[in-house]
């Protein structure tokens, strides 16, 4: 069956089916209220409140999904876009999923610099970003051979050194405990990535990727910023507005005491606590923090 033929009602939504992205996938599809219930091993769900049907799919799939205009809209890792090199729209940033795609090689072993790699052989799930990496290093011109060889393996990849497959490999590190663990180091950062929209160049409703992507920007925003309350003397406001100015202005309202106002601010969450300090020690009261669960910017 061809489902963009047979589905020309509902927008394609190609979404991770498992690994790393998966759990937050669906809960940025549950915070945008994206309704859908999903049966055992099935790879199709039917949104229940929009005209949306959602393919689970491998994140290394997804690109040229999205890029062959099989589905509409997709959310992978940048790193996958990068690898499948096809012709998608780069969508907004999903602050999730992030981690970089490195040169690892073994700790106490004879490689310090990508150049001693040249000629040698290099491990990984990402062969064209490597390939192309290796090309630049080598100054590799058209009719040329890489000299370096560049081997295809589909995971556990931190394995390849101490096996003997190869003498460096490529791959992505968050938190750097499996590198560590397989004895190995970084010598080189290829790629920054995190977990982006991509659109179809041709995408069938438009006007649902506009939908999409405005709730995507609402749940990020509020996860971003937290609501900061508080009372202030009047004539101390000009400098406790500069240190909660808002987004775009903060809420003045009076108060029945006539010398004072109330204040609402959205304030980012990382700089919630020090600005709290200064808010107290400039002549603020009552200084509240509450969540915003979601918004629209
Ligand atoms: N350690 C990590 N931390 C954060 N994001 C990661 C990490 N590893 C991978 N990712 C991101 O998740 C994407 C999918 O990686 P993952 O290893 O989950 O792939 P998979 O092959 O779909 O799953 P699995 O490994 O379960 O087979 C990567 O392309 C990358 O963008
Ligand atoms: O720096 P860390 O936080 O330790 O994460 C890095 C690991 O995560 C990814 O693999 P994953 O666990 O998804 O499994 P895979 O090897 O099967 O791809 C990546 O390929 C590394 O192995």
């Amino acid at each position: 069956m061809d489902l963009v033929n047979h589905m020309t009602d509902r927008l394609l939504f190609a979404v991770p089916k498992k690994g790393r992205l998966y759990e937050k996938c669906t809960q940025m599809l549950k915070g945008a209220d994206i309704q859908f219930n999903r049966s055992n091993r099935l790879d199709i769900a039917l949104c229940l409140n929009l005209p949306i049907a959602l393919i689970f799919l491998p994140a290394a799939d997804i690109p040229t999904f999205v890029g062959e205009g099989r589905c509409d809209i997709g959310i992978t890792g940048y790193d996958q876009v990068m690898e499948s090199d096809v012709d998608v729209k780069m969508g907004m940033d999903l602050s999730f999923g992030k981690c970089k795609l490195q040169i690892q090689v073994p700790q106490n072993g004879p490689y310090q610099t990508p150049e001693q790699l040249i000629g040698k052989t290099i491990v990984s799930s990402f062969v064209n970003l490597t390939r192309k990496y290796f090309e630049t290093l080598e100054g590799v011109k058209e009719d040329e051979q890489l000299k370096t060889k560049i081997k295809y393996v589909g995971g556990s990849v931190e394995a390849s050194c101490a096996l003997g497959v190869g003498d460096a490999i490529v791959d992505l590190v968050e938190s750097g405990e499996t590198m560590k663990a397989a004895g190995l180091h970084a010598i080189e950062t290829i790629l920054d990535t995190s977990a982006h929209l991509i659109y179809s160049k041709h995408p069938s409703h438009p006007e649902l990727l506009d939908l999409i992507q405005s709730r995507f920007e609402g749940l990020l925003a509020a996860n971003k910023y937290v609501l900061c309350n508080y009372n202030a003397p009047r004539d101390k406001l000009p400098e406790l507005l500069k240190v909660t100015p808002g987004r775009r202005a903060a809420t003045v309202s009076p108060l029945e005491d006539d010398g004072w106002v109330a204040v609402s601010s959205m304030v980012e969450r990382k700089d919630i606590a020090v600005k709290m300090d200064k808010l107290k020690s400039l002549g603020a009261s009552d200084i509240l923090t509450l969540e915003i669960t979601n918004c629209r910017v």
